[in-house]
C-alpha cells in the first residue's frame, strides 16, 4: 500500500476545469465533489505518473472504467476490469498548495517499489507483425506515462531472446519483458537458466505484454490477467509490469538423456500438439485457424500408442496403475561426470533440473492408445483457451489433461467448452495434477511409421513421422521418453492483482 505520510490533505481546486471540494489521502487516493458527483482515483491501482508545473498538477492515469455487462468476444467474460488512459488536471489555489499535494503524491508514488528500468524484447514477427506499431502506438506511450526508463531491442531471429538473455547485465534492469507471444518468454526463462549465474538469474521479474490482442498464443498473459479479473488487453498487461506487483512460477524441466529444456506453458501430445502445429500453415485465419483445423482433425481422428507415468499429487493417488520403477530415467537428471569430462558436446553450465530427489515416491502409469495428452503450468494456453482450469501458478504441480476414448460428438462438444475450461467436466477426461511425470510416445494407431509432434510451449520439441519432416534433424528433441520435473516458485513474474 502507498504512504505518503502525514495528514490528509483537503483543497477546493479545480479538476479538469470544474470547481471541486477535493482531498488527497495518506495512501495518495485522490477524491473530489464536483457538478459529476463523488469521483476517486486510487494511486497504487490507477496513476501512472504526474507532472507539476507551477499551480497544476498533472496526474497521468489508467483509470478503472465501469465494468460492462456484455460478453466481449473470444470469451472476454463480462465484469472484467477495464482500463482507459486518462489526464487529470488539479489546479491549486497556491503554488503551497500545489507543492504540498504533489509532494505527498510523489512519497505515495516512491513507497510503490515499482520497477524503475525495464529491458524490453520485441518479437517483429509476433502475431500478424504488428508488435512493432502496438509498442509504438499501445504500450510506449503507457511506459513514457509511468516515467519508466527501458532498452527495447527487437529480435531478429529464433533463439536471439534467450541468448540476449544469458549475456544480459541483469543488475542494470528491474526487469525482463517480452512484447510478444508466448515463445519469446520461454526462450528469456531457457537463457537465465543456462547462465552459470542461474540461481540469481531467474529471479529477474518477467513481464509478457501480448503483440496482438486477439491472439492465438499468449495463454500466460490471459492466464496471468485472468487470476485477477482484468480485461485481456495490452493496456492491462502493460499497467501489470508498471505496477510492479510479481508472483513465483513453477518452472518444469524437460529431459532426455542429456538434453534439457525448461517450459513455463504446457507440454502437449497428440490431438492438440497436432492442432497447434499442424494448422500452422493456415495462420491466415488468424485465431479461427485452431478451432478449424480442430473440427477437421477431429474428424478424421488420430490415436497414439504410448505410455504415461506419473507422481500423483495428493488427492490423484486412485488414478492409473501403480508401477514399480521407471526404468532408464534418472528420477532428478544430473550430467554425470563420465558424461561431463568425456564428450564436450554435453558440457554445460546453468540449472539442471529439480534438487528434490522423487526417489521413493510412488509412480503410477496410465497406457495408451491416446488422443491427446496436455501438461499445463497455467490455466490458459491462449486466450480462449482454458485447457487446465485448476492449474495454479507456484503449487509445485503440473495439471494433466488426457483423452483416451472418446466419441467425435463428444470431442466436438468439448470444444464449445473449452474458453472456461468447463470441458474438464466431461466423463472422457482424466485430469491430474502431478509432480513428475515420464511420457513414452508412440506410433500412430494403424500406422508402423508415423509418430505425433510434442510441441512444447508452442514450439516443436519433437516429431515422430520422419517421412512428412524435412526438418526432423533440427528438432531438439528426439521423439522419445521424456521427462518432466517440475521446480516450484522458481521463476518470478509481473502480475496484476486483483
Ligand atoms: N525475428 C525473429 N525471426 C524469426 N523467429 C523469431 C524471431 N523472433 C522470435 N522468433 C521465434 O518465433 C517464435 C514465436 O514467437 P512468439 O511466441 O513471440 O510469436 P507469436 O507469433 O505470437 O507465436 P505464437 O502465436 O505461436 O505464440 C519463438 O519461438 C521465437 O524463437
Amino acid at each position: 500500500m502507498a504512504e505518503g505520510g502525514g495528514e490528509r490533505l483537503s483543497e477546493r481546486i479545480v479538476v479538469n476545469g470544474a470547481a471541486a471540494e477535493s482531498a488527497l489521502e495518506v495512501d495518495g487516493t485522490l477524491r473530489w465533489r464536483s457538478g459529476g458527483g463523488d469521483q476517486c482515483l486510487r494511486l497504487e491501482s490507477e496513476v501512472l505518473g504526474l507532472d507539476v508545473q507551477g499551480t497544476r498538477i498533472t496526474v497521468r492515469a489508467l483509470a478503472e472504467a465501469p465494468r460492462s455487462g456484455s460478453i466481449c468476444a473470444f470469451g472476454g467474460a463480462s465484469g472484467e476490469r477495464r482500463r482507459v488512459r486518462r489526464d487529470y488536471s488539479l489546479e491549486m489555489p497556491t503554488e503551497a498548495a500545489a507543492l504540498r499535494w504533489s509532494a505527498r503524491l510523489m512519497n505515495c508514488m516512491d513507497s510503490l517499489g515499482r520497477p524503475k528500468k525495464l529491458f524490453v524484447i520485441l518479437n517483429p514477427f509476433a502475431g500478424k507483425k504488428s508488435a512493432r506499431t502496438i509498442f509504438e502506438d499501445q504500450i510506449k506511450p503507457i511506459l513514457e506515462a509511468g516515467n519508466i526508463n527501458y532498452t527495447v531491442v527487437e529480435t531478429k531471429y529464433q533463439n536471439h531472446a534467450q541468448e540476449m538473455t544469458k549475456s544480459l547485465d541483469l543488475p542494470k534492469y528491474d526487469g525482463i519483458v517480452c512484447v510478444s507471444g508466448d515463445g519469446v518468454l520461454v526462450e528469456v526463462v531457457n537463457g537465465l537458466l543456462k547462465r552459470e549465474d542461474w540461481a540469481t538469474a531467474i529471479k529477474m521479474p518477467l513481464g509478457i505484454i501480448p503483440a496482438v490482442a486477439l491472439g492465438t498464443g499468449n495463454g500466460m498473459a490471459k492466464s496471468l490477467l485472468d487470476s485477477a479479473g482484468d480485461m485481456y488487453s495490452i493496456a492491462n498487461a502493460t499497467f501489470a509490469v508498471i505496477r510492479g506487483h510479481k508472483r513465483a512460477l513453477d518452472v518444469a524441466t524437460i529431459s532426455q538423456k542429456e538434453k534439457i529444456f525448461f517450459s513455463v506453458l504446457a507440454l502437449i501430445w497428440g490431438l492438440a500438439a497436432d492442432v497447434d502445429i499442424e494448422s500452422e500453415k493456415y495462420r491466415w485465419l488468424g485465431s479461427a485457424r485452431l478451432d478449424i483445423y480442430a473440427v477437421l482433425r477431429i474428424m478424421n481422428l488420430r490415436k497414439y500408442h504410448g505410455h504415461f507415468q506419473f507422481i500423483p499429487a495428493p488427492g490423484y493417488e486412485n488414478h492409473g496403475e501403480p508401477v514399480k520403477r521407471v526404468d532408464g530415467f534418472k528420477s532428478n537428471y544430473v550430467l554425470t561426470q563420465q558424461e561431463q569430462g568425456s564428450d564436450s558436446k554435453f558440457k554445460t553450465c546453468g540449472y539442471q533440473g529439480p534438487e528434490n530427489s522423487l526417489d521413493g515416491l510412488e509412480w503410477r502409469s496410465i497406457d495408451g492408445p491416446f488422443i491427446s495428452i496436455w501438461v499445463n503450468n497455467v490455466p490458459f494456453s491462449a486466450e480462449n483457451y482454458a485447457p487446465a482450469p485448476k492449474a495454479k501458478f507456484s503449487d509445485g504441480y503440473l495439471d494433466v489433461v488426457i483423452l483416451k476414448d472418446c466419441p467425435k460428438s463428444a470431442i466436438l462438444g468439448m470444444m464449445f467448452n473449452m474458453s472456461d475450461g468447463s470441458y474438464v467436466k466431461s466423463p472422457y477426461i482424466i485430469y491430474l495434477k502431478v509432480k513428475a511425470l515420464r511420457l513414452e510416445p508412440g506410433k500412430r494407431v494403424g500406422h508402423d511409421t508415423k509418430g505425433g509432434i510434442i510441441d512444447c510451449d508452442g514450439e516443436v520439441l519433437a516429431i515422430g513421422d520422419a517421412a512428412a519432416d524435412s526438418n526432423v534433424q533440427k528438432h531438439f528433441m528426439a521423439y522419445g521418453p521424456l521427462l518432466v520435473t517440475v521446480d516450484q516458485g522458481l521463476a518470478t513474474i509481473f502480475t496484476p492483482v486483483p
